[in-house]
C-alpha cells in the first residue's frame, strides 16, 4: 500500500525526462502560478524541446521546439487537439464555451462550422469598414485624453468584436455591455487562473459545500453576469432581425442557420461570447505595441519614416495600403514573437497514447505549447530578448542566419492544428491597420516626470497575467505629430459617423 503511494508523483521510465519529482505530489510544488512560461523556458533549455512533469497522478508534456511542434502537435492534430478538464470553467459557461469543449463534442464542431464562416477571408473583408471607423475613435480618444490610452484601446477591441458579433458598438467605455463584460472577466479569473481551486487535481473539491467553498459562488456570479450580457445581446440581434433592421452581423448570420447549424440557444450566445472575450488578446497587443515603440523609440522613427514615405501626401493609411509598409508588417510579426498574448497557448489533452521519438506519451496528457520559449530561444534569435522588427526584414520567420526554419510558421503564436486560432487572419489585419494609422498618427514617448522634469523609464519586463499576459500600467506621452494630423484624425472621426449609425440602435442617448 505504502509503496503503492509513493509511487504516485513518480515520472514513469517511458516519459520525456523532466525536473525530479517528489512522491505524491509530483511536480506539483515546482510549477509557479504566474509566468509558468518562463520556469518552463528553463527547463526546457536543461530537458529539451518536449520534456514532462508529473502533478499528482496526471502528466503533463511541454512542447519548446518549433520541429517538435509539427511533429508531435501540427501532424497528430487528430489525436492530440482535446482539452483538459476545466470544472470552473464549466460551471461558468454550461460546457458550452468552444475553445473549453474537447474535440469530440459536438459543440466544438458545430462551434468551428459556424466561425468558419464568420472568418471566412470573404466575410473577415465584410467587417472591415467598421474596424476601420473604431479606429478613426481609437485616434480622436487618444488625441482627447492620451493619459486614458489604456481604456481607449479596451474600448476599441471591444467595440470593433462586439460590432462584428452582436451588430453593436460601444463608443464610450462605460456602457451597461463594458462595464459587465470587465466584470465577468474579474470574476473568472479568480477562479479559472492558476491561483484558482485546484479543482481538476483534486475532484473530490467538487462535492464541498458552497458555505465552505467561495469560489462555488464566485462561478455562479460569473455565470449569472455572463449569461445576462450575451443573452441580452443575442435577443437584441433576434429583434433587430425580426425588424429588418439586421446589420450583417455573426449572431444574426448564425440566428438565420439556427436549424441548419443544430445549434442550441444556449450554443449560439457562448459562441458570440468567445468572439467578444477574443478582445483581450487584441487590447494586450495593442498596449505590448505602445511598451515597445517607448522602450526602443528608433524603431517608432523608422515605422513614421516608412509610412511618410509610401503615403507622401500625409493622408492616413488605408487597408490597400498594408501591402506596401513591410516594416509595419514586421512589427506585427516582432509583437507577437516578443511578448506573444498567451505564452503557452491554451492547454491540449492527447486523445490517444502516442508514440513519439522514444517516449510513450499516455492518452489523457496535458500538452503546454510553450510558444515563449520557441520565440525566445537564443539559438534561433539573435538577442531573443530586443524588440527588433527588422530580424522578420532579414528572414521570413525573423531566424538568425544559419537557422534552418523549414519547421517554422508564422503562426506559433496561434496554437496549433485542429484547434489553431480562428480568427487569427482577423485580428492579424486588424492589428496590422491599427499598428499603421497609431504610428501615421501619433509620437509616444517616455512620460516626463513633473518634479523632475527627467523621462520616466519604462520596464519592458512589467507584465501582469490574468486571462491574457498584458503590461502592467505605464505612464507615456502620446502626442499628434502635426497639427495638420490632429486636424485630419478629428475630421475622420466625424466623417465615420454614418459608418456607426446601425451599430448603434440599440444604444441609449447617454451611451451615444
Ligand atoms: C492577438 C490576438 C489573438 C491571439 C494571440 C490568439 C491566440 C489564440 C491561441 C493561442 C489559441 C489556442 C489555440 C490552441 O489551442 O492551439 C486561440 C484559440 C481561439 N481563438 Fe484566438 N487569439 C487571438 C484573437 C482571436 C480573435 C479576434 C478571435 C475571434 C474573432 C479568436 C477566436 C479564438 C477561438 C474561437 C479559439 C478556440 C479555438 C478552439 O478551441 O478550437 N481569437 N487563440
Amino acid at each position: 500500500m505504502i509503496t503503492k503511494l509513493l509511487s504516485i508523483g513518480r515520472r514513469e521510465q517511458h516519459l520525456p525526462p523532466g525536473p525530479p519529482t517528489v512522491p505524491i505530489l509530483g511536480n506539483a510544488l515546482m510549477v509557479p502560478p504566474k509566468f509558468a512560461q518562463i520556469k518552463f523556458t528553463e527547463w526546457a533549455r536543461q530537458y529539451g524541446g518536449i520534456f514532462s512533469l508529473k502533478i499528482g497522478h496526471g502528466t503533463v508534456v511541454v512542447v519548446s521546439d518549433a520541429t517538435v511542434l509539427k511533429e508531435f502537435m501540427d501532424k497528430r492534430s487528430n489525436e492530440t487537439s482535446g482539452r483538459p478538464s476545466f470544472y470552473t470553467g464549466s460551471l461558468i459557461t454550461d460546457g458550452y464555451f468552444i475553445a473549453e469543449a474537447d474535440s469530440t463534442t459536438d459543440i466544438w464542431h458545430m462551434g468551428r462550422k459556424a466561425l468558419q464562416t464568420l472568418l471566412s477571408p470573404q466575410s473577415v473583408n465584410k467587417h472591415l469598414p467598421v474596424a476601420v471607423a473604431e479606429s478613426s475613435q481609437l485616434l480622436f480618444d487618444l488625441l482627447r485624453s492620451p493619459q486614458d490610452f489604456e481604456k481607449h484601446i479596451d474600448r476599441y477591441t471591444f467595440s470593433i468584436l462586439l460590432s462584428i458579433a452582436f451588430g453593436k458598438r460601444c463608443p464610450r467605455p462605460d456602457t451597461e455591455e463594458e462595464r459587465i463584460f470587465y466584470e465577468g472577466v474579474r470574476l473568472t479569473v479568480q477562479v479559472v487562473s492558476a491561483e484558482g481551486p485546484p479543482v481538476d487535481l483534486l475532484p473530490i473539491l467538487k462535492y464541498v459545500p458552497e458555505r465552505w467553498a467561495p469560489w462555488k459562488r464566485i462561478c455562479r456570479e460569473a455565470r449569472t453576469l455572463q449569461r445576462r450580457l450575451y443573452f441580452g445581446l443575442l435577443e437584441e440581434a433576434e429583434t433587430r432581425l425580426a425588424r429588418g433592421e439586421g446589420t450583417g452581423c455573426f449572431m444574426e448570420e448564425v440566428i438565420q442557420r439556427q436549424e441548419e447549424l443544430g445549434m442550441s440557444k444556449d450554443a449560439a450566445a457562448w459562441l458570440g461570447a468567445i468572439v467578444l472575450e477574443a478582445s483581450h488578446s487584441s487590447g494586450s497587443f495593442i498596449s505590448s505595441l505602445i511598451l515597445c515603440f517607448v522602450a526602443f523609440p528608433e524603431t517608432l522613427r523608422k515605422a513614421q519614416n516608412e509610412i511618410d514615405s509610401v503615403l507622401p501626401d500625409g493622408r492616413p493609411p488605408t487597408m490597400d495600403d498594408l501591402a506596401s509598409l513591410p516594416y509595419v508588417r514586421a512589427i506585427l510579426r516582432e509583437v507577437h514573437r516578443l511578448k506573444p498574448m498567451a505564452p503557452l497557448g491554451m492547454p491540449h489533452a492527447l486523445l490517444e497514447t502516442q508514440e513519439y521519438r522514444s517516449y510513450v506519451i499516455p492518452k489523457g496528457t496535458t500538452v503546454f505549447i510553450n510558444a515563449w520559449g520557441i520565440l525566445h530561444d537564443p539559438e534561433v534569435f539573435d538577442e531573443p530578448e530586443v524588440f527588433r522588427p527588422e530580424r522578420f526584414l532579414l528572414s521570413e520567420h525573423g531566424t538568425k542566419p544559419g537557422v534552418d526554419s523549414k519547421d517554422w510558421r508564422a503562426s506559433i503564436p496561434f496554437g496549433s492544428g485542429r484547434r489553431l486560432c480562428p480568427g487569427m487572419n482577423l485580428v492579424n489585419t486588424n492589428l496590422a491597420f491599427t499598428i499603421a494609422t497609431l504610428v501615421w498618427a501619433f509620437d509616444f514617448a517616455a512620460a516626463i516626470d513633473p518634479v523632475t522634469k527627467a523621462q520616466i523609464p519604462v520596464d519592458i519586463d512589467a507584465y501582469e497575467e490574468g486571462l491574457v499576459f498584458r503590461p502592467r500600467p505605464f505612464a507615456c506621452s502620446i502626442s499628434p505629430r502635426s497639427e495638420a494630423k490632429a486636424r485630419l484624425i478629428r475630421q475622420r472621426f466625424t466623417d465615420a459617423t454614418p459608418a456607426f449609425s446601425k451599430y448603434e440602435l440599440f444604444l441609449t442617448k447617454e451611451e451615444k
